[in-house]
């Protein structure tokens, strides 16, 4: 038994929008600058992915359909949930023409696709596999690794999100590469050496695989390097980081921007809308500057070696001081969105400190009427109708102010002494308020344990 879905393809107009951030501009990350066509040459399309490319009819595996292997069939329940959660609404311009449920006759049998079988359906199709579909249906067939790259690919924008898909293309091209040569090895030709090389011509293949593989690395390895270093200026700026992340389509993208008024910002219907680490900057209502980083959607079972190469882009969360969580609570999978999110966060080794203060967050409770949250300690808001945001801020607030281990204080200033300049300089000043008499100064500073520490040894007896 299995399900596809069969769907028309439409192009339509692609949103070429680049979205610019701080993150993507080279001038601003020092000396180790990568030109734009040196990642395009990596980014340089390999796999034919190109789904939807004229008007041929295409079968998709199924992204979202639970097989376990004691399940056998898919009853109408679990296929509507399937429609519900599928892949396929994201497809832009794309419709729904036809779905198939194929059943076995017998539900022991498991394997109705001679050699393949569910879990390589799920993950990978097998090249002979994926042939044997073809020609069976005379259709395009694409698996769901094929699908989720294609929207990656669509999607990317920043150099580093087109190098970490470069990247995860590597094992689709190492297994055609491999079934190319027992092709050929049949016809007598795969393990030949080409003269004078002391190579086969699959080995020569590999070869070039691997160097393209090596120098995917290596860049990415030198914007990391740069990414670092924009991190180190950030935290010398001493603006606390907030992590905002969620499962795809949550609306983390629509709160950042809800949250910050970044115009630049493009929430959008569709799955991994978001591909690279940005990062915004908003204000609190102690009117301290946070900076918001806006991250990579999750999905249960991405392909695990496309959850490989991006968790790299997640490493910003670890240093973070504070995660928002946010949850599309009128989804009606997101209970096991959570379980699936805390488990990838669990596998990122994100530490305690962040795993224990995580703010839940409750999204899209316009859609639901008369919102009732059964768990404890979550805030229920609207990103999208600005609900619920203040008190967001205050608990952002609160967070930041725990683990960056800062308070709010109001100092008597006297300001004929340096005090008020060294406060300027060593902490956030928020409000300068003249007392009656002209020396003296009610200020209000954030100010970290360390330095108010220094301060009271400083100035304690003026
Ligand atoms: N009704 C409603 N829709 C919302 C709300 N917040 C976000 N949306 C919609 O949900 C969709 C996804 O929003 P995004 O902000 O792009 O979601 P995301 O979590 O950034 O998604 P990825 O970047 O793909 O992981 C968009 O169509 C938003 O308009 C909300 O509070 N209410
Ligand atoms: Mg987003």
């Amino acid at each position: 038994m299995d399900i596809t879905i069969s769907l028309s393809a439409e192009q339509g107009n692609r949103n070429t929008t680049e979205h610019s951030n701080a993150e993507d501009d080279d001038t601003e990350g020092g000396e180790d600058v990568i030109g734009d066509s040196e990642v395009d040459e990596l980014f340089h399309q390999f796999v034919p992915t190109a789904i939807g490319d004229g008007d041929h009819r295409v079968f998709i595996v199924h992204p979202d359909v639970k097989w376990g292997s004691k399940k056998q069939y898919l009853t109408t329940a679990e296929l509507q949930m399937a429609e519900a959660v599928g892949l396929v609404q994201t497809l832009q311009n794309w419709t729904v023409v036809d779905k198939v449920i194929m059943s076995t006759k017998t539900p022991e049998k498991r394997k109705i696709f001679g050699k393949g079988n569910f879990q390589t359906l799920t993950e990978r199709l097998s090249p002979p596999a994926e042939r044997e579909l073809q020609e069976a249906w005379g259709v395009k067939v694409f698996d769901r690794y094929t699908v989720v790259l294609h929207i990656f690919r669509r999607n990317a924008r920043t150099k580093e999100a087109k190098l970490q898909i470069s990247l995860a293309e590597i094992p689709l091209l190492r297994s055609r590469l491999k079934n190319e040569v027992a092709n050929l090895d049949q016809q007598g030709g795969g393990s030949r050496y080409i003269m004078g090389s002391g190579e086969t011509a699959m080995e020569v293949q590999q070869r070039l695989l691997k160097e393209r593989e090596l120098k995917i690395q290596a860049t990415l390895e030198r914007l990391r390097r740069k990414r670092h270093l924009l991190r180190s200026q950030r935290k010398n700026k001493d603006f606390p980081t907030v992590s905002v992340m969620g499962y795809t389509n949550c609306g983390k993208t629509t709160l950042i921007k809800a949250l910050t008024g970044d115009a630049g910002l493009q929430p959008k219907d569709q799955l991994f809308a978001t591909l690279d680490v940005t990062v915004h900057a908003g204000e609190l209502p102690s009117h301290m500057t946070v900076l918001y980083v806006d991250t990579i959607g999750f999905l249960s079972q991405l392909p695990h070696q496309l959850i490989d190469s991006f968790s790299a882009t997640l490493e910003d969360v670890t240093h973070s001081d504070l995660i928002i969580h946010v949850r599309d609570i009128s989804h009606p999978e997101t209970v096991s969105q959570k379980v699936n999110v805390l488990n990838v966060l669990k596998n990122l080794q994100i530490p305690d400190r962040l795993m224990n203060t995580i703010i839940e967050v409750h999204n899209k409770v316009d859609l639901i009427s008369e919102y009732d949250p059964t768990e404890p300690d979550c805030l229920p808001i609207s990103a999208l109708k600005e609900l619920g945001l203040e008190d967001l801020r205050q608990k952002v607030e609160e967070g930041i102010m725990k683990s960056t281990g800062k308070q709010i204080l109001s100092l008597k200033v006297d300001l004929s002494s340096p005090q008020l300049g060294w406060l300027y300089k060593e902490a956030t000043v928020q409000e300068v308020e003249a007392g009656g008499d002209d020396c003296m100064a009610t200020v209000k500073v954030i100010i970290s344990a360390a330095a108010y520490g220094r301060y009271r040894k400083l100035f304690q007896n003026t």
